[in-house]
């Protein structure tokens, strides 16, 4: 049976179990459920610590997983992104106490607190920059004023527990993160991964798309339809009154209000949206 790794806990799990119901598969109905056979979608789940999963799939014992493409690049194994998925994004930055450090170069001679060494040893010696890397396991942000380190790299979001904590960012983003599907590196896309690949795509598209239905005068169609050029072509149907066609087409949820208005000024009318419930581009 194909291998999926999930998240167990943190950030990424509660997301990525939500996708996948939504994507057709069984999800654990306890938290402390480890395995969850899928039999109908000829897959099983494996719930694993996040950080794991990359050495999981690195490994090859499981086909694939979703982590964070922080926890990936962090882990240094064989595995590979293979999809975006759109949740659990951040940056990945270094701070400081406010106003004492600005750039990457007076990061020489610093001690760096994170739980991402190996991403931040490379990121440092990639730019020549020597510095000490102090592993902690989390709550970074706490270390500099608890006096072991003068700098920290870590996860920011919203950036709250930096400012709680005194500290600012500076430099550039040492990485833009997000979850991530990933599978061993060097391997075929299988059959099973187009399946599930197709169907968290389809998620996406769901979520990031709504469904437009209009009304517009025939000579207003052109001018309609450049404001909804949708995914491929829209649909147009004719109406019992000849002088109107009908519209269909899919707009990106953020944009629906700006488009509605637009539309309505070109002459659509009877503009109505729909949510999609579920989609295979
Ligand atoms: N506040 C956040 N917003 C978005 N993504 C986050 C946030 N915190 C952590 N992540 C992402 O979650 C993953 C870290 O997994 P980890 O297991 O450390 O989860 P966590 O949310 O930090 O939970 P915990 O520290 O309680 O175990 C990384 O990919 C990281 O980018
Ligand atoms: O910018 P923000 O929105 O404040 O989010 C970023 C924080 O969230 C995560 O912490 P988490 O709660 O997972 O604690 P941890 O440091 O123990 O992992 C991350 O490590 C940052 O500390
Ligand atoms: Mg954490």
């Amino acid at each position: 049976m194909f291998r999926i790794a999930v998240p167990n806990k943190g950030s990424l799990s509660e997301p990525a179990s939500q996708m996948l119901v939504e994507a057709g598969y069984r999800q654990r109905r306890d938290g402390r459920e480890l395995v969850v056979p899928d039999e109908a979608n000829d897959v099983e789940f494996f719930f694993l610590r996040p950080r794991d999963i990359a050495v999981y799939v690195g490994s090859g014992t499981v086909d694939v997983g979703i982590t964070g493409r922080d926890l990936l690049l962090d882990s240094g194994v064989a595995a590979v992104e293979h999809r975006p998925l759109g949740f659990a994004r951040s940056t990945f930055r270094f701070a400081a106490p406010a106003g004492e450090v600005s750039s990457l170069e007076q990061v020489n001679g610093k001690r760096v607190a994170t739980s991402y060494d190996v991403l931040v040893g490379r990121y440092l010696a990639d730019r020549g920059i020597s510095a000490e890397v102090v592993h902690l396991d989390g709550a970074v942000e706490s270390s500099v004023q608890l006096g072991i380190a003068d700098v920290v790299a870590d996860v920011v979001e919203t950036g709250t527990t930096l400012r709680a904590a005194g500290l600012e960012v500076f430099g550039e983003p040492i990485l833009r993160s997000e979850a991530v599907l990933i599978q061993p590196a060097g391997r075929d896309v299988s059959p099973a991964l187009a399946v599930l690949d197709r169907r968290l795509q389809g998620v996406l598209v769901a979520r990031r798309y709504v469904l437009m239905d209009y009304d517009v005068p025939v000579e207003h169609v052109e001018q309609a339809v450049a404001i909804t050029p949708g995914l491929e072509s829209p649909t147009i149907s004719p109406l019992h009154d000849g002088r109107w066609v009908a519209v269909r087409s899919m707009v990106l949820r953020a944009d629906t209000n700006r488009v509605m208005d637009e539309l309505y000024d070109v002459g659509a009318r009877a503009i109505i949206v729909t949510s999609i419930h579920a989609s295979r581009i």
